[in-house]
């Protein structure tokens, strides 16, 4: 069994970019944290291929907007060579995550319409598995980033329960949003056991909380997590090194986090899916050909319905001088709009997923069309003010 050994490390807080001198230099960390983790046996390999080790496949988590695609794109940008594949599952039927992926990953799935730990077992799994290591694709990782809904737990027995020879489990990250997490406790107590399967935590966004409150928070949730390593971030900026340093693991490495009981129940597999975060979340998806009115869309924004936590995906103004593409993030009550540009191709037209609980579907739709614009030429480009205004790093 290959996972995270990250045992010998401490706290960690990443620099701005993330990269390996903040293990060495913030925190005395152990060897092994520096470097790192995964890998197993060498196993036959398949017609033609040399034996290799095993492909270790590592789980991303954590609860909805925590950044676990902002990791995720950090890890992909900066691997320096290590040829990653990817499984993004998305709540919704659009798979924003996937979107913000694309173009950077060297093998990728994409999966919509529910969370992964439970509409997929471990059949599906495998063939997941098999899709991503088949003859020719030669990947050294694979990650899985789960919806920010899924049940940790059912992800990692659905890994560990995969037939598939050339892969091994390589240990779940869970990212924490340290701006929401005091209030996501409160409204999901259950999170607090979610901790309690990582081998990693990413404290993430620590820019939008003071130094006092991070120093808390890595107390809690290193408390949750029975004493993990817990690396505190800003836009999921951590070592890949830590995740994907190829090297023989030891042989007394072994499972921690699911019990015999855990591993052996087969009809857990979808049994009990009413006490999963998602059981209680709907989502509503809303897609324009139309472009939208920028100020009527902030007007949408800014009166948000309580119980809609995350609404996420790009937008299409085509207000003069602003045709690029915008996507949007909120996260409980953070809002972010980023600029990008238009793939080759890419239809011109606003594709948003809206994620929360005792969401009103058709008042939604009614607002978010009344969003839209007939004929975007004649907007004032001074309307995009408000929107300019939310613009991230
Ligand atoms: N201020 C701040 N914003 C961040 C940080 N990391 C991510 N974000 C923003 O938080 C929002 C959500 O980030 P994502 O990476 O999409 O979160 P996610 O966990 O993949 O979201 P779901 O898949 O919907 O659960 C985006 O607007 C990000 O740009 C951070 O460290 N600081």
């Amino acid at each position: 069994m290959r996972r995270l050994r990250l045992d010998g490390c401490r706290t960690v807080r990443a620099g701005p970019d993330g990269l390996s001198a903040p293990c060495r230099d913030l925190v005395t960390i152990g060897a092994e944290c520096a470097s790192a983790i995964t890998t197993g046996a060498a196993i036959a390999g398949r017609s033609g291929r040399v034996a290799r080790q095993r492909i270790p496949v590592v789980l991303v988590a954590g609860f909805l907007g925590s950044g676990k695609t902002t990791l995720l794109n950090h890890l992909l940008t900066n691997s320096s060579g290590t040829r990653i594949g990817v499984v993004v599952n998305d709540f919704g039927s659009i798979n924003i995550d996937a979107l913000a992926v694309a173009g950077q990953v060297d093998s990728s799935i994409s999966l919509q319409n529910g969370c992964l730990c439970c509409t997929v077992d471990a059949r599906g799994m495998d063939a997941l598995l098999d899709r991503l290591t088949r003859p020719g694709t030669d990947l050294d990782a694979i990650v899985v980033e789960a919806s920010g809904l899924a049940e940790p737990k059912e992800m990692i027995r659905l890994i560990l329960a995969a037939s598939n020879e050339h892969v091994s489990y390589g240990g779940l990250v869970d990212v924490v949003d340290a701006a929401e997490f005091e209030n996501t406790r409160l409204a999901h107590p259950d999170i607090d056991r979610h901790l309690a399967y990582a081998d990693l935590v990413v404290l993430n966004k620590i820019d939008r909380i003071d130094e006092q409150s991070t120093a808390t928070l890595i107390e809690t949730v290193g408390r949750l997590s029975g004493g993990r390593p817990v690396l505190a971030t800003e836009r999921g900026r951590i070592d890949p090194g830590l995740l994907f340093d190829q090297r023989p693991a030891p042989a007394e490495d072994i499972a921690r986090q699911l019990s015999f009981d855990d591993l052996r129940s087969e009809h857990s597999e979808h049994d009990d899916h009413d006490g999963h975060l998602h059981s209680t979340y709907d989502s509503v998806e809303f897609r324009c050909s139309q472009a939208l009115h920028p100020r009527r869309l902030m007007r949408f924004l800014d009166n948000r319905p309580p119980g809609l936590f995350r609404l996420k995906g790009v937008v299409y103004f085509g207000v003069p001088g602003h045709t690029h593409k915008f996507t949007v993030h909120t996260v409980g009550g953070f809002l972010e709009v980023r600029e990008s540009r238009w793939a080759e191709g890419e239809p011109r037209e606003t594709q948003l997923v809206l994620i929360g609980t005792g969401l009103d579907r058709e008042a939604l739709l009614t607002e978010l069309n009344a969003c839209a614009e007939a004929d975007p030429d004649s907007v004032d480009p001074q309307s995009m003010l408000r929107i300019l205004r939310h613009v991230g790093p």
